[in-house]
């Protein structure tokens, strides 16, 4: 008798109850996570941060947070979200706060490459190797073979689309675009992704691997494990394995080549010998090409989707930059080259003013605070916490930008230098500090001609169809994922 009562439903119900009642004192009054203020349910649970994770609004719910509870809100009860520049640098600017598990939902061939990796040692050399794929003086060497194979193709195509008066989906087509240069930079090999608008190349198979590395990202940021027993099927493993030995085939080739041209792939390889980086497998070279196509393709692509979008909402905005692009290139029929624009005041301001209103890599960029903890704006968090300073949220804090929602490219033309330097330092749309983006230099090339080209040659009527209210996955992207438009000629 008494041990089926032990064994009754009542005793598991007292247990269960009794292990709830020990979690929800541990992660509240016992937390040594207990001083960082927020709602007493995010203490408890992640499931309301996870939920609006995948809801792709956890930018709008932590802003709401913030806003309620000051600068440093626990989000989860591991997680803590800054938004503070101090604290941003603080968590940035050096290799003691690592990259978090998360990121290995990036190791694309199986191993850790540039971007997913958390040792401070592994990543110091891989920056080695890819700093040299883009620096500036790299960029005007590639400068032809960015126009070759993505920006011509694309104003090829969108020049037929207006004679045509046929609608364009630029998101779409801006996608093609820098997928066609990382491939011909990186891979050696052009997708001829823009000929019609279709796939070469195989490039369906492709892009599926980056969708089945997005969709692996968000499960693991949604904790929806099952995901990865899908994953062993090899229908669905097939895209991945057919880039990786895509990526294989490029540097077996390259090796083999007598006067390789000098592109990004050339570059990583030569810094290989030259840092006399011996002992590199061929998963890890492979992984870290295939990092450039997954991180420089969809931001660019996206960058550029918002900076038309908010030009088509702000017709002064638009025929201030016409203007500055008309006196920079009195003849509409000339192509527009980085040099002729790079210097350009007023492109370089509503570029800017785009990522600061969407900073499309604001999806996270997750660290883990080192042993010891740390005191961020007057708060202990605790060694082992994950900590996020995103700058979707310190973008649109009231504190440092008047205005904050309003899209205004005059902000970065004051004369107020003090101002200026405090939007400057508060502004890292490409991350900061030692784990950087390395790849700015090629991305704002890309944009500044593409939104030059555009500006200059078209009119472009965005259609209202487009679902354009911002979500974040891995990056900030429009909800409808379209940017459907109609573009005429200019004719001076
Ligand atoms: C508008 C375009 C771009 C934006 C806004 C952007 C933004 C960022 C951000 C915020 C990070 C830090 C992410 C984190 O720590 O989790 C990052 C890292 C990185 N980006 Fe970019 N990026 C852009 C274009 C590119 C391009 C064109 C490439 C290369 C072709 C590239 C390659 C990388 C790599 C390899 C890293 C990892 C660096 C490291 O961990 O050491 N990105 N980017």
């Amino acid at each position: 008798m008494a041990l089926e009562s032990l064994l009754g439903l009542e005793t598991i119900l007292v247990l269960l109850f009794t292990y709830a009642l020990y979690n929800v004192i541990d992660r509240t009054l016992m937390s040594p996570l207990r001083s960082v203020p927020g709602p007493w349910y995010c203490a408890i649970s992640a499931i309301f941060y996870k939920r609006h994770t995948k809801k792709g609004t956890q930018l709008e719910w932590i802003q709401g947070l913030h806003e309620i509870y000051g600068p440093v809100v626990r989000i989860a009860p591991r997680t803590v979200n800054v938004c503070d520049v101090d604290a941003a640098y603080i968590i940035h600017s050096s290799h003691k706060f690592v990259k978090g598990q998360s990121y290995a939902a990036f190791n694309f061939t199986g191993v850790p490459n540039i971007f997913s990796t958390s040792d401070p040692d592994v990543a110091k050399t891989r920056r080695k190797l890819v700093l040299p794929m883009f620096t500036r003086s790299a960029i005007n060497e590639m400068d032809e073979m960015v126009m070759l194979a993505g920006i011509r193709p694309l104003l090829l195509l969108l020049e037929k689309r207006a004679e045509s008066g046929s609608t364009a989906d630029l998101y779409k087509l801006f996608h093609y675009m820098t997928f066609n240069v990382i491939g011909d930079i990186v891979f050696g090999r052009n997708f001829g992704l823009l000929k019609d608008g279709t796939s070469s190349d195989n490039m369906i198979t492709w892009m599926n691997g980056m969708r089945i590395l997005h969709a692996r990202v968000c499960a693991q940021r949604t904790g929806v494990q099952l995901y990865a027993i899908c994953m062993l099927t090899s229908s669905i493993t097939r895209p991945d394995a057919c880039s990786w030995s895509a990526s294989k085939q490029a540097i077996r080739i390259r090796r083999s080549t007598e006067n390789p041209r000098a592109d990004s792939l050339q570059r990583y390889l030569t810094a290989m010998e030259e840092e006399k980086v011996e002992r590199m497998t061929d998963a890890e070279i492979a992984g870290d090409m295939l990092m450039q196509l997954s991180a420089g393709s969809g931001t660019t692509a996206k960058c550029l989707t918002w900076t038309i979008y908010l030009l088509s909402r702000t017709p002064d905005v638009r025929a201030r930059l016409l203007q500055e692009l008309q006196e920079a290139v009195p003849d509409n029929g000339t192509e527009i080259r980085h040099a002729m624009v790079r210097d350009l005041p007023y492109l370089n301001a509503v570029i800017d003013e785009s990522l600061r209103v969407y900073p499309v890599g604001s999806g996270g960029a997750p660290r883990v605070v080192p042993k010891g903890g740390v005191e961020l704006c007057g708060k202990y968090v605790p060694g082992g916490t994950t900590v996020l300073a995103r700058q979707y949220l310190i973008n649109h804090s009231k504190e440092i930008w008047k205005d904050p929602a309003t899209f205004r490219p005059e902000r970065w033309l004051t004369q107020d230098s003090v101002h200026l330097e405090k939007m400057r330092r508060a502004f890292f749309p490409f991350s900061m500090g030692v784990r950087a983006c390395v790849g700015r230099e090629l991305a704002k090339m890309e944009i500044r001609v593409v939104v030059a080209t555009l500006v200059r040659r078209f009119n472009i009527e965005v259609l209202p169809e487009n679902d354009m209210t911002p979500i974040c996955s891995v990056t900030v992207l429009p909800r409808g994922g379209s940017l459907v438009s109609r573009l005429t000629k200019r004719t001076e």
